[in-house]
């Protein structure tokens, strides 16, 4: 028997399903929120740097573990806040007091989990101070190279105009300064979430170039 024809539809074509797909999809959504939210570049820096502290200083675990999903939970707010946001203007194009409601908590559950963020890393810095104290020479060679690192992250998620090599040159020197930051490091994890934040950087530069070549319709 024939299968009944199937209604037009708006969609575009898709491009693939399946697990493989699934995951573009997501990464692309990252890498969006990466390049059009000021918020998400400001979280994706101060991770920098928590990872740059988790990596020169010697943590506990159960520090390590907070500190990463302190980390990652603010991403996954900030992600969901601009879904919401998406939503939001979808369904509202002018301005409508629900509509900041929605927004405003939105932002405000972003915000707690940031504050709450800030009061744990310090907590645990002033828990192990003595470690910090004791440890000069890890925090001089990681601010030697952390301080440039972070720079380099900086200029590949900065929305400004430049040329491509500026990206190709921060990329690059980001991937040298991690490499020799890696070969000293208190923590794989941290190190490997730094390497991470600078992949993610990388990519976006990379996907708003594109964008600013061919804009979207
Ligand atoms: N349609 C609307 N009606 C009423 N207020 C709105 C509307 N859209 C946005 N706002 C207000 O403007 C604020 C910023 O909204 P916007 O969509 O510009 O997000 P944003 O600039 O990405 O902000 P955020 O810092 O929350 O990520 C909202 O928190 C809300 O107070």
């Amino acid at each position: 028997m024939n299968a009944p024809p199937r209604p037009p539809s708006s969609f575009p074509p898709r491009h693939g399903s399946g697990l493989l797909a699934s995951f573009g999809h997501a990464w692309a959504g990252l890498i969006h929120t990466v390049i059009y939210q000021r918020n998400m570049r400001v979280h994706l820096i101060a991770a920098v740097l928590v990872g740059l502290v988790g990596s020169g200083i010697p943590l506990g675990l159960a520090e390590k573990v907070t500190l990463i999903f302190c980390v990652l939970l603010i991403f996954f707010a900030e992600i969901l806040n601009s879904a919401l946001e998406h939503l939001v203007d979808l369904a509202v194009q002018q301005f409508d007091e629900k509509a900041r409601l929605a927004k405003d908590a939105a932002a405000a559950g972003v915000l707690v989990l940031a504050l709450g963020t800030v009061v744990i890393f310090a907590a645990i810095l002033v828990h192990n101070w003595d470690t910090v104290r004791t440890s000069t020479d890890a925090i001089i060679r990681q601010v030697a190279l952390g301080l440039p690192l972070t720079a380099c992250i900086l200029v590949l998620v900065l929305p400004q105009r430049r040329p491509a090599w500026v990206d190709v040159a921060a990329f690059t020197a980001g991937g040298v300064l991690m490499a020799l930051q890696a070969t000293q490091t208190a923590s794989s994890v941290f190190s490997a979430l730094t390497a991470g934040l600078l992949f993610v950087a990388g990519a976006a530069a990379y996907q708003r170039r594109r964008e600013q070549r061919a804009p979207r319709a």
